[in-house]
């Protein structure tokens, strides 16, 4: 008999949905799947206040096609001049759910963010004050230091120190690639959680760097080593459920066209969005967990955003599939995760 599991409709809580005839592509293969998502902000020019958010709001809400039903969560993206009252606007606004943090420098469409940690702290400061989740992409990004160390030396640097200063500070550790990560949510109080990729769930560098340099495993921050790789599947599947709670579904899900990743400079971000629940679920599958897929998928988000936890259903199907060579992408195609490739579980119609 074919293997069925039955969850809330997940929601997810990290993803590029990119703008114009891009957006239009991608955005069905999330809306098929998940009920809401947080929307990066890291557009170009980037989402910086309320008004442009509202905007790109409504840009995501006109590209849907007719009958599926899905929910943009806004952000907003921190800039060395956002002030506190963007702050207190966002907040009211009541469709922005958190301010991200882009290192300068750090990832894709960064050059616009945070130069220094330290030019924004009142406008930090406000963000626990109204209670707004400070979303963080976790890298420093200093010359001297490694690249596969630059989230742990984030934690120590600019992390714990920000922590010690706004304790109630509500924070979403985003794609969390490290043991180091791992453990500093885990052991962080109630108001820091992290979001986990699928991607770094189920690949180590080697994936991309064995037998071949592989452009579309390449993504910030970089696959990390076997280690790291389990210490992220151990906390979202492991027994201590309090635990467990803190990390949630974020895909990261973040399409470039393929030719500017199959370059002599490729850009970073890897596309999930069309095969994203069931590769999760390979992982959970695999860890003899998936019992513990739904409070990963559909409640733990809800319960730290403060928001209710879907009504609706979805099923997946242990049914193997071959993901397409490519999908459209605006004007480009994007290379999907998988391509060509199978994938063990899918969603049912
Ligand atoms: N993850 C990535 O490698 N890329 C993301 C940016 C980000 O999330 O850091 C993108 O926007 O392409
Ligand atoms: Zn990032
Ligand atoms: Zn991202």
């Amino acid at each position: 008999m074919t293997q069925t599991i039955t969850i809330a409709r997940p929601d997810d809580w990290h993803l590029h949905l990119r703008d114009g005839a891009g957006l239009a592509s991608v955005l069905p293969h999330t809306a098929r799947e998940f009920g809401r998502a947080i929307v990066m902000p890291n557009l170009k020019p980037p989402v910086t206040n309320v008004k442009l958010a509202g905007e790109y709001r409504d840009r995501i809400l006109a590209a849907l096609p007719q009958g599926m039903s899905f929910q943009p969560l806004m952000t907003l993206y921190l800039t060395d001049n956002t002030t506190p009252d963007d702050i207190v606007a966002a907040k009211n606004s009541g469709f922005v759910h958190g301010v991200k943090l882009y290192p300068a420098g750090a990832t894709t469409n960064s050059d616009a963010g945070c130069t220094d940690i330290n030019k924004v702290l009142p406008t930090i400061e406000k963000m626990a004050e109204v209670g707004l989740p400070f979303l963080v992409h976790g890298e420093v990004v200093d010359s001297e230091i490694d690249i596969f160390d630059r989230e742990a030396v984030f934690i120590d640097r600019i992390m714990k120190p920000l922590l010690e200063r706004f304790p109630t500070l509500r924070v979403v550790f985003e794609h969390i690639t490290t043991k180091d990560a791992a453990e500093f949510v885990a052991s962080a109080g109630p108001n820091v959680a992290a979001t986990v990729t699928a991607h770094h769930l189920l690949m180590n560098r080697n994936a991309m760097l064995v037998g071949g340099i592989r452009p579309h495993l390449y993504c910030l921050p970089v696959l990390k080593r076997e280690v790291h790789r389990q210490a992220l599947v151990r906390a979202v599947t492991g027994h201590d459920a309090a635990v467990r709670s803190k990390f949630f579904l974020g895909t990261d899900s973040a399409p470039h066209a393929k030719g500017t990743k199959e370059n002599s400079c490729g850009c970073a971000g890897m596309y999930t969005a069309h095969a994203a629940l069931p590769l999760y679920a390979e992982v959970f599958d695999a860890a003899g967990a998936l019992d513990k897929l739904e409070a990963f998928a559909s409640i733990n988000g809800p319960t730290f955003y403060g928001l209710p936890v879907s009504g609706e259903k979805v099923t997946l199907v242990k049914e193997s599939w071959t993901v397409p060579a490519e999908y459209q992408f605006g004007e480009n195609v994007v290379v999907p995760l998988r391509a060509g490739e199978t994938v063990a579980w899918k969603l049912q119609d």
